[in-house]
């Protein structure tokens, strides 16, 4: 992994150039805002709420979240040409996933695991969702034996979830619904673009980072040694200087200049 500011990030900055069609793939939670320990009041900064308003008016961006796509809109009022909740199951046309049959599991999980006294502690907090069930930890004492509790709890729900862990929750995801690997392959397959930047944090963006294709950029959030993206950017607070750095590269402050 490379540091995306340094001499090394060059040639992927030198890609980011106004005369090809760029795609930007951003992940919301620990990227676009910072992670917090109340969920509801995540929120962008205003840098950089301001540079991704110009960068939406340039250039295709899809802002893919694990959140719910009516949460999600609440925290994004600007326009960008994808606004996708669920990881992709929700706000994308092209994914044609069996929202009824998902959000029948969903229900039938969260039944399930209230029903088990282990996940009933006042630190967990399940938080059943259309197309997958987040179950979140950030609030217990020791993390790592809650991780294992939990674990142990998912190996009995049926049917049986395929599980990503993020930062202090597991994200249950039905059979059949997608995840944000399959949704960015898609968007850049329909948005025919010629370079393809994808920015996350965390595990479900790690699968972003895997599947992708030899030529996109991917940025990670943070260093982390296994990781499968190309760069990295030290802290959240940077991503304002990459979007920033984005829309300089794609001619629009020149635009704006008088
Ligand atoms: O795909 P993302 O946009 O990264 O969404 C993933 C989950 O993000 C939220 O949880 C995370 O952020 C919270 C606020 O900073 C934090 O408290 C929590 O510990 C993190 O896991 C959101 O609440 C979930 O619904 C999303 O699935």
């Amino acid at each position: 992994m490379k540091y995306f500011f340094s001499h090394e990030g060059y040639p992927a900055m030198k890609r980011l150039a106004a005369d090809d069609k760029v795609l930007v793939g951003l992940d919301f939670d620990g990227t676009l805002a910072p992670i917090v320990q109340d969920p509801p009041r995540a929120q962008m900064s205003v840098p950089i709420a301001h540079e991704l308003e110009r960068l939406c008016a340039v250039t295709p961006v899809a802002i893919i979240s694990g959140r719910e796509l009516g949460d999600l809109e609440q925290r994004i009022t600007v326009r960008a040409a994808y606004l996708i909740g669920n990881h992709g199951n929700e706000g994308l046309a092209a994914v044609t996933v069996d929202g009824g049959a998902c959000r029948k599991i969903c229900a039938e999980w969260t039944k399930q695991l209230r029903r088990m006294p282990e996940s009933r502690a006042d630190d967990v907090f399940i938080e059943p969702k259309r197309y997958m069930v987040s179950v979140h930890y950030r609030l217990a004492n020791d993390h790592l034996a809650t991780q294992q509790k939990l674990s142990r709890l998912f190996g009995r729900l049926k049917p049986a979830p395929r599980v990503v862990h993020g930062k202090c929750v597991f994200d249950l995801i039905p059979p059949g619904a997608v995840c944000k690997d399959d949704t960015m392959s898609l968007l850049a397959t329909q948005t025919q673009a010629d370079v393809v930047l994808y920015v996350g944090d965390d595990e479900c963006d790690e699968l972003v980072f895997a599947s992708a294709q030899p030529d996109w950029i991917t940025v990670r959030v943070g260093y982390w040694s296994h990781s499968a993206a190309k760069y990295y950017l030290r802290c959240q607070r940077e991503v304002s200087d990459l979007l920033l750095l984005l829309n300089l590269r794609l001619g629009l402050a020149a635009s704006n200049s008088p």
